[in-house]
């Protein structure tokens, strides 16, 4: 069964289209990565997702529910951290657990203290004396701790530090591991994806791909080479992506060594040093949707 589907979705906001036709679905028990560029709609789905915006047309289900209708005990079951996410300023780190404990089931309140007592702050510390990425973290402990079997993180990393995003990344692979839990995750800090997802959404200018992290990273690849002075590539058929720097090129491609030595002969291009270089998801991210 599948955690999301999502069948012909259109959205626009004033006429403006933000998706025409979007289809995918994320199978239950997976870790699906949604990546794209700022204002490609990842917080917009999101939101239909979880049945605040309604979509001019198309279908979601959620755990197999409407998402514009989605039933009080259903949505018990979604963990959701919202972009930006809020927590209520006037109570200490206490008030907020025995706050939001009386709401889930499930709550387990071990997971709560484990990530929020890192903090080394006292239980009666008020969130409005936070910092932001203090009160991230308090933000996370409440949702891991709904035990949830639905996680649907919009950009999680806001504020926090290199440590605690991969103290978090521990949480959510335990977490994964623990049983039958989907995550649906979008992050603008590319390679913590790499670290966690084991599907790879990307959005852009309204049009979905989804594909395996694995086989992303062993068919799409990163070459780099020197040009002669003077000369300029374009993207085609085969470049898939570019970045130059003077002479300097790294190029992304679907295709192998030999096709590409074949086509730059083809172009008039005599790569100096031309080699496969390792690539990590955020050159794959840039090879793929470019900078800007
Ligand atoms: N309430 C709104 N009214 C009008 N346009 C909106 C509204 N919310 C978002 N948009 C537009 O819809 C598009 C998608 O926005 P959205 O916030 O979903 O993108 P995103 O992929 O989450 O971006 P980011 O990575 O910057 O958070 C953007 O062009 C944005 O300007």
């Amino acid at each position: 069964m599948n955690a999301i589907e999502v069948q012909n979705l259109c959205h626009r906001y004033k006429g403006k289209s933000v998706y025409e036709d979007l289809s995918f679905s994320v199978p239950r028990g997976s870790v699906c990565g949604l990546l794209g560029k700022n204002g490609q709609g990842k917080t917009t789905l999101v939101n239909i997702l979880m049945g605040f915006l309604k979509p001019v047309s198309g279908r979601c289900l959620v755990l197999g529910e409407n998402s514009h209708n989605l039933s009080p005990s259903l949505r018990k079951r979604v963990g959701l951290l919202h972009e930006g996410h809020q927590a209520y300023e006037f109570m200490t780190i206490a008030q907020t657990e025995t706050f939001f404990s009386r709401w889930y089931p499930d709550w387990n309140r071990d997971i709560f203290y484990d990530l929020v007592n890192r903090m080394g702050l006292s239980p009666g510390h008020k969130i409005r004396q936070m910092s932001c990425g203090q009160r991230s973290q308090v933000v996370l402990g409440v949702i891991m701790a709904q035990n949830p079997d639905l996680l649907i993180l919009d950009d999680y990393s806001m504020g926090l530090d290199a440590g605690y995003r991969r103290l978090f990344l521990d949480v959510l692979h335990d977490f994964v591991a623990a049983g039958d839990k989907t995550v649906f995750v979008t992050s603008h800090i590319v390679q913590d994806l790499e670290q966690l997802v084991d599907t790879l959404l990307f959005l852009d200018q309204g049009r979905i791909t989804q594909t395996p992290l694995k086989d992303f990273m062993t068919s799409f690849k990163k070459f780099t080479f020197t040009a002669e002075k003077g000369q300029v590539l374009q993207k085609d058929t085969v470049i898939t992506g570019l970045e130059q720097r003077g002479n300097r090129i790294t190029l992304y491609t679907y295709g192998e060594m030999d096709d590409l030595k074949s086509h730059l002969a083809g172009l008039g291009i005599r790569p100096k040093d031309l080699q496969q270089s390792p690539m990590s998801l955020e050159d794959g991210f840039i090879g793929l949707m470019g900078k800007y």
